[in-house]
């Protein structure tokens, strides 16, 4: 832990797993970097302060009704919640702001998905940084959906989807980061809404390394000339920790589970905490598997599929030991256990990027938004993936599954994977590029006190 900086760093996270993680770890990292955390968190998928008991936690209403808590509209979930949350949102920084007890705030970090934030943080004259939480290569597409229309790849076409974006490579129209191939009114809100607000902010942090998205980080630079960028991930390898921040209850019996399978055999499979699908799909997926002969540890987590029976008749009988089903999976445990032997992925980027950081190799199923983008860098920018590209089909699971595991053809996919882990597990040590790069946010984060204190002292 370094020397107390004296400063308190105000963290906002989106309130959805798979971006609560990766704020919770940046939180940790600035903390032995010597900042105290304050994180504010909304009533909706509300945290447990109990596990970081180093941080200070307040949670405000979100003004969400029953019904709009439950919604599977990611969309209508995202836009409500950059619309109620404001004015609790300024009520509870206005308190911080001048709670004199606590070591002044130095600035604010919020998800950029929460773009409300930016007016809110501007009329207080607290600094604002963002952190996206997904790739910087999905972030450069989104930030230019605009040149997309004007060439004409949006709105989508479906007589063209398999043409590549040339803009983009190795992006194909088809992977344009949308959700079923449409654009709609509210979609399209959201997408401006991240890239102004990463725009007007005071720097953008990314989970991700150099060597990995260089050309998009590259891009980014270009089009935020003024805006410091800050690739300092994969957040989870820089100091490890056994906190967690699970909204589900993890289920540990996978790992006694592993340790009796051979090295580098088992499918993990598990498409993330927000992904659904219809009782077809998810029993092609069974079959796929069960027909592979390989071992697989599958995460079926509640709101996987709609049924009060998932599995076909037949499915469980056939498996003698052969699988492992739970709910909810320690995941980075799993990834880097030396039973595993590929990862069959929706490609959210956390998921994305650790399977990367395990060298273990991926089956690319992407659902939505940013994960089509992420599903082609792994399949045919960085080549230590297969995707699925046809759908959800048992003999092309089963085939794909071999190939990838066991089959010569894949030799060089898990080959490569293991070349990327070690870029991967390079970076974060001394003389790293994102080493490098946390110390220039530390800088970063002290140098903007000065518009802060001004502020402070009104
Ligand atoms: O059994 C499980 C399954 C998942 N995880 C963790 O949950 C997180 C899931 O994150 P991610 O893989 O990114 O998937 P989503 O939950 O779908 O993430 C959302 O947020 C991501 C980051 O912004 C986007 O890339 C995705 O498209 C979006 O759906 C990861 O850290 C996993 O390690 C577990 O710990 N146990």
């Amino acid at each position: 832990m370094e020397e107390r900086k004296g400063r308190r760093l105000l963290l906002f996270p989106l309130p959805l797993q798979g971006h609560i993680n990766p704020m919770l770890e940046l939180a940790n990292i600035l903390h032995l970097k010597g900042f105290s955390i304050t994180i504010i968190h909304t009533h909706f998928n509300s945290l447990n302060p109990s596990t970081y008991p180093h941080f200070t936690f307040h949670s405000i209403p979100d003004g969400l009704s029953e019904s709009e808590a439950a919604t599977k509209d990611l969309v209508l979930l995202l836009s409500l919640l950059n619309a109620k949350c404001i004015e609790p949102f300024r009520e509870c920084l206005v308190r911080l702001l001048s709670d004199a007890s606590e070591e002044p705030v130095a600035c604010l970090i919020s998800d950029v998905i929460h773009f409300f934030t930016e007016s809110v943080a501007d009329s207080l004259k607290i600094p604002r940084i963002v952190l996206r939480t997904g790739g910087a290569s999905s972030f450069a597409v989104f930030a230019a959906f605009s040149l997309l229309r004007e060439k004409g790849y949006l709105p989508l076409q479906e007589s063209r989807l398999e043409e590549p974006v040339i803009e983009f490579p190795p992006i194909k129209v088809k992977d344009l980061p949308l959700i079923n191939r449409c654009i709609t009114e509210e979609y399209s809100k959201l997408v401006s809404g991240l890239s102004n607000g990463a725009k007007a902010s005071c720097g953008v942090i990314f989970n991700t390394f150099e060597d990995l998205e260089e050309h998009a980080l590259a891009r980014i630079n270009q089009e935020l000339p003024n805006i410091p960028v800050f690739p300092i991930g994969p957040f989870h390898k820089f100091y490890p920790t056994s906190s967690s921040s699970d909204l589900f209850s993890i289920d540990h019996s996978c790992i006694s589970w592993l340790d009796t399978q051979a090295p580098k055999s088992v499918v993990y499979v598990s498409f993330g905490s927000i992904a659904a699908m219809k009782e077809a799909e998810f029993s092609e997926i069974a079959w796929g598997l069960a027909n592979s002969n390989q071992p697989f540890l599958w995460v079926v987590r509640p709101g996987l599929v709609q049924a009060s029976e998932p599995f076909p008749s037949g499915f469980l009988e056939t498996l003698n030991g052969r699988g492992h089903i739970v709910k909810w999976a320690p995941q980075k445990e799993v990834l880097a256990h030396p039973a595993i032997g590929a990862f069959w992925t929706h490609n959210g980027w956390n998921s994305t990027l650790e399977s990367v950081c395990e060298g273990v190799p991926m089956i690319c199923m992407p659902c939505f938004t940013d994960q089509m983008v992420n599903a082609r860098f792994a399949s045919d920018g960085w080549k230590v993936g297969l995707q699925l590209e046809n759908g959800m089909e048992r003999g092309e699971i089963e085939r794909t599954i071999r190939k990838l595991v066991v089959e010569k053809e894949g030799e060089e996919i898990r080959e490569r994977a293991l070349k990327l882990k070690e870029k991967a597990n390079l970076c974060f040590k001394q003389g790293g590029s994102s080493y490098q790069s946390l110390d220039g946010l530390v800088k970063h984060i002290l140098s903007l006190e000065s518009v802060v204190f001004q502020s402070q002292s009104h």
